[in-house]
């Protein structure tokens, strides 16, 4: 099967969830209450090739499976694509490589975020060299094969999430999350609300760290939640 792609989502989101690490997000989805596995939090085997690579964008969804690559390269160059995120279900296949520093270039000359591989990519110093962000469950050089057609902005399921074409997807350095698309203004609401607490915390660890430098009293460290639940 092969859908249109999604609506990408409004910029006004995408550049708040640029101001939030992928961690700050899945509490955005926890505080939301939604009923997502691991808060829509991928797989800890879902990895950047590179720590540093961070990326949001709007899911373009494929399901393949085998080490078969043929549905990426048609997600890759028959999708409008700028702007998204390209999800690939590969059931965590491990013999073969679903693609290499190639299929990544023409990505991201396309104009794709970054992508989501659940299974194994290959071509990582030239994947590095390109700084297209792109995350996977590890490397193997074998080849992919191009056989069956998969399919192409459907319901799958990466890294043991659900995604669904349009949802949004975000990675950095800890890992890849998704907000589903109908939560997304009320996730960024909460996350941003935790970021302000994390601020604040930070400001008092700080401000611990430089009493005990100058000698000075120590002010009170642990966070007041910690200090009721002790009581
Ligand atoms: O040959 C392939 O299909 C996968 C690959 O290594 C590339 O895209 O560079
Ligand atoms: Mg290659």
């Amino acid at each position: 099967m092969f859908n249109k792609s999604a609506e990408l989502i409004e910029q006004k989101y995408l550049e708040r969830a640029r101001n939030l690490s992928v961690a700050l997000l899945c509490d955005g989805v926890k505080k939301a209450n939604i009923d997502l596995r691991n808060n829509g939090c991928m797989e800890a085997a879902i990895k950047p090739v590179a720590p540093g690579m961070t990326m949001v964008g709007t899911a373009l969804t494929v399901q393949t499976g085998n080490g078969d690559n043929f549905p990426i390269h048609l997600a890759t160059y028959s999708a409008p694509s700028e702007g998204y995120v390209m999800v690939i279900d590969g059931k965590g296949f491990e013999s073969r490589a679903y693609c290499g520093d190639l299929i990544m270039g023409a990505c991201q000359a396309i104009g794709f975020e970054g992508m989501v591989v659940d299974g194994y990519t290959r071509d990582r110093e030239g994947n590095i060299k390109l700084g297209f962000p792109v995350y996977s469950k590890g490397f193997i050089p074998n080849s992919p094969i191009k056989k069956d057609e998969g399919n192409v902005n459907t319901e799958i399921f990466c890294g043991g999430v659900k995604v669904n074409p349009g949802d949004l997807v975000a990675g950095d350095s800890d890992g890849v999350c998704v907000i589903p698309r109908e939560y997304i203004g009320q996730v960024l609401d909460l996350a941003e609300e935790k970021l302000a607490y994390e601020i604040d915390r930070s400001r008092t660890i700080e401000a611990y760290r430089e009493a005990k430098r100058n000698g000075k009293e120590l002010p009170q460290l642990a966070p007041q939640w910690v200090l009721d639940m002790i009581k």
